[in-house]
């Protein structure tokens, strides 16, 4: 073979590998000021859970040292519950080949604990074979917050009305499911204007409180949900056995409001606050929708009040 015949071709082919050098190194730089720019936090691992690479925003999280956290496993990085978390979501990523989304909570450096909503997913090698894991997290604790906050009420710290309306087709999907009886219960402080006018605002307030205090005392089972639907009217949805769990349920609220001993010069006989409460009942296989359960319990309520208020009625 003539090598100097060559020489001319060997040049081409060196110009284009360094014509192809640069699109990478572009590549690279671009592939850089993302990991070092975006507000993200992006990690690979290998299947071992070791960190491989962590961009800078790893700079957020408690007790992060640039120099010490490549190499290291999540388990000699973070306390055994979040690394146990991190963890398992990057094995399901890899085992299963497919992107996972979690929600993942870990500590800041002003030691708040922050949510983050994680895509983790696998990568490959050269034979295709998953040999490492990547995964990219977004801070979501902000909007977690301003979502929990529209739909929390501030004096009481009860979900509000917007959240009832939310949830209930989800709460009778679920009795259904598991063929329960599905209760609605009003409840309704008893001639809150005259507390309120006596007693003054702040007073008021504090009655109301109690009143959610008095409800998170007696539903807090899992799936108990309390809220306040209004200014005195307060609103629960719980599932039990029968009726007469329920009612047994409402009672305590009932107890537990009386345990306050709250004086209500205005509220004969006993001159304490009380409630009045209706309750209304949705059987698993009964389609009856939030309005006309609603109804029912409001008309129950209002017998309650005309009864002579601090009652339970159906
Ligand atoms: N302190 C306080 N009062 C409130 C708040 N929201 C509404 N109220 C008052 O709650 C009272 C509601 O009274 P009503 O529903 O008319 O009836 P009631 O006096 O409770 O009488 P009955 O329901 O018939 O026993 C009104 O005086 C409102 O001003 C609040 O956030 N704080």
């Amino acid at each position: 073979m003539d090598e100097a015949a060559n020489v001319p071709a060997l040049l081409e082919e060196i110009a284009r590998l360094r014509r192809e050098l640069a699109v990478l190194h572009g590549h690279n730089r671009v592939f850089n000021s993302l990991l070092d720019n975006a507000p993200l936090l992006i990690s690979t691992k290998d299947l071992e859970g070791r960190i491989t690479m962590a961009n800078r925003h790893f700079d957020v999280l408690d007790g992060y040292d640039a120099a010490n956290f490549v190499g290291r496993s999540v388990f000699e990085l973070f306390p055994p519950e979040i690394a146990e978390q991190l963890w398992r979501n990057d094995r399901r990523a890899a085992l299963e080949q497919r992107a996972v989304l979690e929600e993942e909570a870990v500590h800041h450096r002003d030691k708040t604990l922050h949510t983050y909503m994680t895509v983790k997913f696998p990568l490959y090698d050269e034979h295709g074979q998953v040999n490492a894991t990547c995964a990219v997290s977004t801070d979501i604790t902000q909007a977690r917050a301003a979502e929990d906050s529209s739909v929390t009420d501030e004096l009481t710290g009860l979900k509000n009305r917007r959240y009832f309306n939310m949830r209930f087709n989800e709460e009778q999907k679920r009795a259904r499911r598991d063929g329960r009886l599905l209760t609605l219960l009003l409840l309704d402080v008893d001639r809150f204007k005259q507390y309120n006018d006596h007693y003054g605002h702040p007073a008021g307030d504090a009655v109301l409180q109690a009143v959610a205090h008095s409800m998170r005392a007696a539903l807090h089972r899992a799936g108990d949900l309390c809220f306040r639907i209004g200014g005195d009217e307060f609103a629960c949805l719980y599932t039990s056995s029968g009726t007469e769990e329920s009612l047994a349920l409402a009672a305590e609220i009932r107890t537990a409001m009386a345990a306050h001993a709250i004086p209500h010069r205005d509220n004969p006989p006993g001159l304490l606050v009380t409630l009045s409460m209706g309750a209304a009942f949705l059987a698993a296989g009964a389609e009856l929708g939030l309005d006309q359960l609603y109804l029912l319990a409001d008309q129950a309520l209002y017998r309650a009040k005309h009864l002579g208020r601090d009652r339970i009625a159906t």
